[in-house]
């Protein structure tokens, strides 16, 4: 039986794009620097903060510069520490679908530490979980399976079921050995058809009856 749920952050319990595309475009606005659409910036989420920097400075046809792209990500990692949820929703029926829930829950998310605290604490959703690993907890971040199987053993071990929107969560699920079970209205871009997942679902409201479903695998 299932002894735990561990859950992505970004795109699957919340709808964080606006604030972290708020916060891209505060820091280019810093040094000088055109805005990004909200489009690119969306679908620059998913790998943690070191690869959206990437991401904004090849947009931009910035030079790589380590120095600078190592500035510019500990600039954004302050900003949203400092502003992390004025924009940021829960998806509809999440936090209906969590209090639903009595299996012990954790996060696993590639979003900083820093800022995860904070907008967790601007949820109120500081208690909801037993665990979190978040990108800069270990040297390795998602896709690597070692943040999952971190949280799984936290959570005093499996089996668990880990629920994930994006092409990062899918490999991470499948390079753990772990079911997903996949939010398809997060910042995935691929066919929800070509990414390995356990059961997938369009609405918080359906996710307590899938878990109960899935809880045997
Ligand atoms: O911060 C990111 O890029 C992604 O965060 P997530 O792992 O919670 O989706
Ligand atoms: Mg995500």
């Amino acid at each position: 039986m299932t002894r735990a749920l561990i859950f992505d952050l970004d795109g699957t319990l919340v709808d964080s794009a606006p604030d972290i595309h708020a916060g891209v475009n505060a820091i280019l606005a810093e040094q000088g620097l055109a805005p990004l659409p909200f489009d690119t910036v969306r679908g620059f989420i998913g790998g943690g903060v070191p690869i959206l920097i990437t991401r904004v400075m090849r947009a931009l046809d910035l030079p790589e510069d380590p120095a600078r792209h190592a500035d510019m990500a500990a600039a954004f990692t302050a900003r949203y520490e400092h502003d992390p949820g004025g924009l940021t929703r829960p998806y509809p029926g999440v936090e209906a679908a969590l209090d639903a829930l009595t299996l012990p829950l954790a996060l696993c998310t590639n979003k900083p530490e820093g800022p995860t605290r904070a907008l967790l604490a601007h949820l109120g959703w500081t208690d909801r979980f037993a665990a979190l690993v978040c990108g800069d907890s270990l040297p390795v971040r998602k896709p690597d399976p070692a943040p999952l199987h971190h949280a799984i053993a936290a959570m005093g071990g499996g089996p668990v079921l880990f629920v994930g929107d994006s092409e990062v969560d899918a490999e991470t699920a499948a390079r753990a050995g772990v079911p997903l079970l996949l939010f398809t209205q997060g910042y995935r871009k691929t066919p929800v058809t070509d990414l390995p997942h356990h059961a997938a679902f369009d609405h918080w409201q359906d996710f307590p009856a899938l878990v109960s479903r899935a809880g045997d695998v």
